[in-house]
């Protein structure tokens, strides 16, 4: 079904749901110059869900995501992640709660002098696992393809590979909760469909839960959800399928307008 208005079922924290978000508002800057973005986002994104956020420049995707992911403060509402509610908590235990989310980014931001292999190590370092940490970046760089790739630095590697050493780097502690940021845009579309297919698997075996913000029409039917947000309100909560006819009627719409004007 096409949902205009997201229900509300939102009054208490679940444990079946990896993020719960109930009536946020979100501004940017203070007093006069203070501008809001998010407008009473209400949203449940259940244990083991492939969501794609999308929607037009500057609807506030990012801004979402990194709400979700810990790194900004939230101002109003009440925003768990993971069973956490992040309003109220310390700097410490917002890097916590960030240890158990693998962030995917568009800028990779690998470390140039370190191979592709000791890039991923550095994550696998934050969780003490220190004499498992080449075989455990090895077997996440093989799953993604990068098994003859391993001891490259970033200088040797194509755009596509290096976008694979980082979700490597991002997944190798097996992360609850994956939120990606255009993970696909810097890829030709083989690669970017590799990589897509790798989360779609990812969360089926390990029952993680992915937020995907994207513009890449070619990969919405990997999603089991797509939230549309339009200056900083959620417009839609459909199928994939729904919202692809959604989209087509609605450009249908716009071209019989057209024809009418001239
Ligand atoms: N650090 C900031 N300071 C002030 N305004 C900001 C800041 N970051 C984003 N904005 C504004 O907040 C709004 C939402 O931005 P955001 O980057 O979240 O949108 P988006 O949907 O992710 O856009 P895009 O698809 O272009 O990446 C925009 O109007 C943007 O200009």
């Amino acid at each position: 079904m096409f949902k205009t208005q997201p229900q509300s079922t939102l009054d208490s924290s679940r444990d079946d749901l990896a993020v719960q978000i109930q009536h946020l508002n979100y501004f940017f800057g203070v007093g006069d110059l203070s501008k809001q973005v998010l407008f009473d986002i209400s949203l449940e994104l259940p244990k083991g869900q492939i969501v794609i956020l999308t929607g037009p420049s500057g609807s506030g995707k990012t801004t979402l995501l990194t709400l979700a992911g810990a790194l900004r403060r939230l101002q109003d509402g009440s925003l768990r992640v993971l069973g956490k509610e992040l309003v109220g908590l310390g700097d410490r235990a917002l890097v916590n709660v960030r240890r158990n989310i693998g962030f995917i980014f568009q800028a990779h931001n690998l470390f140039e002098s370190l191979t592709a292999s000791q890039n991923v190590e550095m994550a696998v370092e934050l969780t003490g696992k220190f004499a498992s940490k080449r075989e455990q970046s090895v077997t996440m760089l093989s799953a993604l393809g990068l098994a003859d790739r391993v001891d490259y630095k970033p200088k040797s590697l194509s755009g596509g590979q290096k976008q694979r050493v980082a979700i490597a780097r991002a997944l190798v502690n097996h992360p609850k909760l994956i939120l990606a940021d255009e993970p696909t845009a810097a890829l030709d579309k083989k690669s970017g469909r590799d990589v897509v297919t790798y989360l779609h698997n990812l969360s089926r075996q390990e029952g993680c839960t992915v937020l995907m913000v994207t513009h890449d029409n070619r990969i919405l039917d990997v999603a089991d959800r797509i939230i549309n947000l339009v200056d900083g309100r959620l417009e839609s909560d459909s199928t994939p399928n729904d919202f692809v006819q959604h989209k087509t009627q609605e450009a249908l719409t716009e071209v019989s307008a057209d024809m009418f004007i001239m």
